[in-house]
């Protein structure tokens, strides 16, 4: 048996998998308890500036102590059967960091201080530092931009790194290493730091064997110079590759035995590939969860414009592996559920014993496409691919006094799907084929939005068997480390798997989306390419507003 633990934006997972077929025999989950930090720190009542987004260490460690556990109870399985476990993190989470791993925040005097925190991925308050970086490369002729599509994202190590260096020094000279959660809670189970290769590619900036230049660095900011080398420099881990064993404490904590295989950290998007058994050349996964990420290994290298990355081994050793994203999908779906669907309909679902999401897609589903006059820019939490640009933010149009909550509902999904659409359309413009596509993530569980998908791509849809895709991923990993499978590919065959059915497209509805997808297209290029700053201009406004109010400086 394998374990494998998914570290999720609002959670933790653990499964226990069989090692010869990938049968899920247990799984448990781990909520938060501090969720994703946006307002102010724990215990205290300052104000967090916007776009922030930070998380509580304990409650990764907490995942360790109580999923895992309990997922060996839901098993039956005795933790002596196990031999391996393998982890995967959302990316780019990151965290400042003492050289015996210990998180700042966690040291007394720090613990105020906000850049003393974890990161969250979708923090996106670094979106000035990321248009300085980007800027800078252009001029200079970086040639690692080209490998992110042009753009390097808010959501990355160098811009946060240099945010936390502009606004808080002090944390920032404090921090012997900046590390990716991915590899920090590797390094809490066995003990000593490693660093994969697919955070340090994708967010790290770590291309054909060298990170940026000091040179560069300096250029951005003389602190800045030896932030590389001295903060992020190590010899880096191939995929699958064994980490370690599970030191005392870790085993303490989850009840396996000291010393068994620890997997090389991952990032939960491209550990999914495994378990979809997307390996292969074209096969483009989306993982769709809070967010949605795209990753896809090809033999054909090509600047993909807006992609997030591409990472030689980023999803299987020795290939070149592609990463676009969404930033907001799930989490653009849960902000309307909570925040704007009337009590009847909660109460409705309460009583049905429906989550408000089966709810709304069951009174959504019958409608015919445009019925509800609406269209949606899916940017609540920004554009991750293909405009990279975080002060970008949410559109909705065609609004009435007619309008229903499902409707809007419904507006969002397509507009989603829409999102999908332009990147795998990036894609194919850019010479990159995506011969299928696969749905995995917490998402398969919504026939309603599998089915928008299918109609908007206008493309069959394999969908991943197991609701716990990531963790799964995790596990086949885990397995490779411990050497029950010669590599993941392999270990994908014997594991992996995805739905006998695939979700196929409604000709009569995929022809009407051709209509709503040119739209969609035309009011993203009015606000993302040039057509009206006004996105941009509401940011600063309401920036400058909340800092007039807060006391605070201006615009960052
Ligand atoms: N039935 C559903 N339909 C649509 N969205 C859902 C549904 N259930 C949960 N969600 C959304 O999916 C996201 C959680 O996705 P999941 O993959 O489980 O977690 P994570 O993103 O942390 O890996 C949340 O944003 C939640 O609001
Ligand atoms: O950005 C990546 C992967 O590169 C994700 O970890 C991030 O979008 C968060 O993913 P989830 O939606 O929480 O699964």
């Amino acid at each position: 048996m394998v374990v494998g633990v998914d570290f999720g934006t609002l959670s933790g997972r653990a499964v226990v998998v069989r090692v010869r077929d990938g049968a899920e025999l247990g799984s448990a989950d781990s909520v938060y308890r501090h969720g994703v930090i946006t307002a102010h720190l724990p215990g205290s009542a300052d104000p967090l500036e916007p776009e922030t987004a930070l998380q509580h260490p304990g409650d990764y460690r907490e995942v360790l102590r109580t999923a895992v556990p309990e997922a060996l109870r839901a098993a039956g399985v005795a933790p002596e059967r196990v031999v391996g476990v393998g982890t995967d993190f959302t990316a780019c989470t990151v965290l400042p960091v003492t050289a015996d791993g210990t998180p700042l925040c966690e040291l007394p005097d720090l613990a105020r201080r906000p850049h003393a925190w974890p990161k969250l991925w979708r923090h996106h308050a670094a979106q000035p530092e990321a248009d300085e970086i980007n800027a800078l490369a252009a001029e200079r002729g970086e040639k690692w931009l080209a490998r992110y599509g042009g753009k390097i994202s808010s959501e990355w190590e160098f811009a946060k790194a240099l945010q936390v260096l502009r606004d808080d020094p002090g944390v920032y000279e404090r921090a012997d290493r900046w590390i990716e959660a991915a590899d920090w809670i590797v390094w809490q189970l066995c003990g000593h730091e490693t660093r994969n290769v697919a955070t340090a590619g994708y967010k790290g900036i770590h291309q054909d064997g060298a990170w940026p230049s000091a040179d560069f660095l300096a250029a951005l900011d003389p602190r800045f110079a030896s932030f590389a080398e001295d903060k992020l420099a190590h010899p880096l881990s191939q995929l699958g590759d064994r980490a370690g064993g599970l030191t005392a404490r870790a085993a303490a904590w989850t009840g396996l035995p000291e010393g068994v295989p620890v997997a090389v950290g991952n990032i939960d998007a491209h550990v999914t590939a495994a378990t979809a058994q997307t390996t292969g050349n074209g096969r483009m996964l989306a993982i769709m969860g809070t967010s949605t990420c795209h990753v896809m290994n090809s033999d054909v290298l090509a600047e993909v414009p807006g992609m997030c990355g591409l990472a030689h081994g980023g999803i299987t050793p020795g290939a070149w592996g592609y990463e676009a994203g969404q930033s907001g999908v799930g989490d653009v779906f849960a902000w309307f559920a909570d925040s704007y669907v009337p009590p009847a309909y909660h109460d409705e679902a309460r009583e049905r014993g429906l989550s408000v999401h089966d709810l709304l897609s069951e009174r959504a589903a019958g409608a015919a496409v445009g019925e509800h006059g609406l269209l949606a820019l899916d940017w609540h939490s920004g554009n991750r691919s293909v405009l990279v640009d975080h002060d970008l933010s949410g559109v909705l149009v065609g609004l009435t006094l007619a309008t229903r909550p499902e409707e809007v509902y419904r507006a969002l999904v397509e507009a989603t799907a829409f999102g999908t659409r332009t990147i795998v359309e990036a894609f194919a413009d850019a010479g990159v084929p995506v011969h299928d596509l696969t749905i995995g993530g917490g998402m398969v569980r919504n026939p309603f939005v599998l089915q928008v998908y299918a109609d908007v791509l206008d493309r069959p849809l394999r969908v991943v068997a197991s609701e716990h895709s990531c963790a799964v991923g995790a596990a086949i990993h885990a397995a490779v480390a411990a050497g029950a499978h010669p590599d993941i590919h392999a270990a994908s065959a014997a594991m992996g798997g995805v739905r006998r059915e695939t979700v196929d497209p409604d000709p009569a509805r995929a022809a009407a989306y051709d209509g709503l997808f040119a739209l969609y297209t035309e009011l993203h290029d009015h606000f993302g390419r040039g057509g009206s700053r006004s996105l941009h201009r509401l940011r600063a406004l309401r920036n400058a507003a909340l800092a007039a109010a807060s006391g605070g400086e201006g615009e960052r």
